[in-house]
């Protein structure tokens, strides 16, 4: 009882110094600069929000078009209160460029959001979810060293296999298919799913394997737990946060940590078979994935702490960090390459007139080349077409509408020759709804805006300077090469600054060649480019993503193959 009364008032404790400290901090301190002068304004607010909830309450089922609703109103730069959460609104490419890339040092940080997310990254230990800092830099160099550019030709015949299953995935339904034919989701969500784990993990499965079923199970689990009421809300509002952590350590969290658990195991086997293939040569495991490249590291070089002499001691690399991290990179790609690749299947069904251009673009190709196949590696920015119809694909619908990046420190921020305030731990929120339709960057010479879908606005004659027409590049490049003046970029849907996304020579290359063999093999028509199914967590984070339901495609096989 001792013991108990203990805790109990060691807890009582600990939360009055947390609500006394954020009283100080919150109202006292929160308006200074360190040398006591005032900080800047924030940039314009939305007006008359309700008390409490704020902006919360307005953001509804699709959260993005209420922040494209506000930025009509304020313009593309603006903050908005959700609950207490002070967030930051860039709608516009050009200000994300100054945001993320120019002041990239200032604005590349992460904070987690709710305790679930906390419990399956370790409190922010996996690349997506890591502050800047040398631990973060670590993993991202092992991702990279695994599908940056130099790396990626040893993945072109795994994209091949899974094309080419689709094809014959597809194939095996049609005699049984309704006359409307077959929504292809669940092959879709295979094929993704086995790109993701041979790239993290070295793994090949089959298509009846139950670890498939179970690791997308798993997922929604933990969304689920995401999406419940209080710890939804508890992302918004720090003291409910504190609340609900101080009631997981007094009565625990067993459903969580369960659900934790079973997520993981799949992975935690994975990783013990690479971690025996890096030491066995004659493994049958592919010798190339992140996680074998995870296990090189030994440490990582510790933060500078503040006072302290001398340089700060290193941080061992543990086998834990490597299996929350090839989990987490696991559903990530899987989620965002199966959204891409329905939404991209989807979309052709609804243009015919484009797929029987691009049809026409891969026969010349194969017959001017003399292939009797199509392999990625022979495709790669040679169809431009199709490479546009990507890239088009995901300035559409790109599977993340919404990202944050979070402010490393208190900073001043200069726009259109005003300074306005940006605090440490503010979250800065790039909105592609608005910057994916904005028609000054998007309207082709010939006058077709951006509520089209129009793959030549990239190709040459109508195609703006600056874009490339093979692959998307990055803001961040941008600024070491040649163009410094205008940000030509074709979509923001990877992210953007030191942030980016690593998958970007994956999904892009998945993508060209699943149209290909798609295109070659079949006439498809139907499906459903309308009909949209929001979620509320993004691989862990509260901003979302938005995929297409879909509808029922007739794969008519061509007469030529
Ligand atoms: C359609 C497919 C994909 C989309 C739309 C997508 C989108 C994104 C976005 C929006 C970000 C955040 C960028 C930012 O904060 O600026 C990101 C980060 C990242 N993505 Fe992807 N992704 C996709 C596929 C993949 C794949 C296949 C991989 C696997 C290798 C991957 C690995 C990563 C990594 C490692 C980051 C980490 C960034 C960090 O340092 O915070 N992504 N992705």
């Amino acid at each position: 009882m001792a013991v108990l009364g203990f805790s109990i008032w060691s807890v009582v404790g600990s939360m009055l110094t947390y609500f006394v400290t954020q009283l100080l901090s919150g109202y006292v301190w929160r308006n200074k600069k360190s040398d006591g002068t005032p900080k800047e304004p924030w940039p314009a607010r939305p007006s008359k929000l309700p008390w409490i909830w704020k902006g919360l309450n307005l953001l509804g089922e699709e959260p993005y078009k209420k922040f494209t609703e506000w930025s009509k109103e304020l313009g593309p730069f603006y903050s908005v209160e959700l609950g207490s959460k002070e967030l930051i609104v860039a709608n516009d490419a050009d200000l994300v460029k100054e945001l993320f890339v120019d002041q990239q040092q200032f604005n590349s940080g992460k904070i987690t959001g709710d305790l679930v997310e906390a419990t399956v990254t370790d409190t922010g230990k996996t690349v997506f979810s890591s502050t800047f800092s040398e631990y973060w830099r670590a993993i991202r160099i092992a991702i990279n060293d695994t599908v940056n550019k130099a790396n990626i030709d040893q993945f072109n015949g795994l994209f091949d296999d899974q094309s080419r299953k689709l094809v014959s995935l597809l194939d095996s339904k049609l005699s049984d298919a309704p006359t409307d034919g077959l929504n292809p989701r669940n092959m879709v969500d295979y094929v993704a799913l086995s790109i993701a784990l041979a790239i993290t993990a070295g793994k090949k499965y089959e298509a009846d394997d139950l670890d498939v079923v179970r690791i997308i199970e798993d997922l929604e689990k933990i969304e689920s737990l995401q999406t419940a009421k209080y710890t939804r809300m508890a992302t918004f509002f720090p003291w409910l946060k504190a609340a609900l952590g101080v009631m997981n350590v007094l009565i625990g969290d067993k459903e969580t940590k369960n659900a934790r658990i079973k997520m993981m195991t799949p992975f935690y086997e994975m990783m013990c078979e690479v971690e025996e293939s890096v030491k066995d040569k004659d493994s049958k495991l592919s010798p190339s994935n992140i996680c074998a490249k995870l296990f090189n590291i030994d440490t990582v070089p510790g933060e500078p702490v503040k006072d302290q002499k001398g340089p700060p001691a290193p941080i061992a690399f543990k086998k834990e960090h490597t299996l929350i991290n090839i989990t987490h990179i696991t559903h990530h790609a899987f989620v965002y390459l199966s959204s891409a690749m329905h939404t991209i299947i989807q979309r052709l069904a609804t243009e015919e007139k484009i797929q029987e251009q691009a049809y026409k673009e891969i026969t010349q190709f194969m017959k001017s080349n003399q292939l009797s196949d199509l392999k990625t590696k022979d495709m790669l920015g040679q169809l431009p077409l199709l490479h546009s119809i990507v890239k088009e694909s995901l300035r559409m619908n790109p599977p993340q509408t919404l990202y944050t990046h979070a402010a490393r420190a208190d900073e001043t921020f200069a726009y259109k020759g005003e300074k306005y305030r940006i605090d440490e731990r503010n979250e800065i929120l790039v909105n592609l709804d608005a910057i994916h339709q904005d028609s000054v960057r998007y309207t082709t010479k010939e006058g077709h805006g951006p509520a089209k879908f129009y793959p030549r606005r990239y190709m040459t004659p109508e195609e703006p300077a600056g874009y490339a027409t093979t692959s998307s590049f990055d803001l961040y490049n941008i600024t070491n090469g040649d163009n410094k003046q205008g940000v030509k970029r074709d979509h923001l849907a990877f992210g953007s600054g030191r942030r980016i996304c690593l998958g970007i020579q994956v999904t892009e290359r998945t993508l060209l060649s699943t149209i290909a063999q798609l295109i070659y093999h079949f006439q498809m028509t139907g499906g459903d480019v309308v009909t949209k199914k929001e979620h509320l967590t993004s691989v862990y984070t509260w901003t979302g993503r938005t995929e297409l339901v879909g509808g029922n495609i007739q794969f008519i096989k061509r007469q030529t193959v």
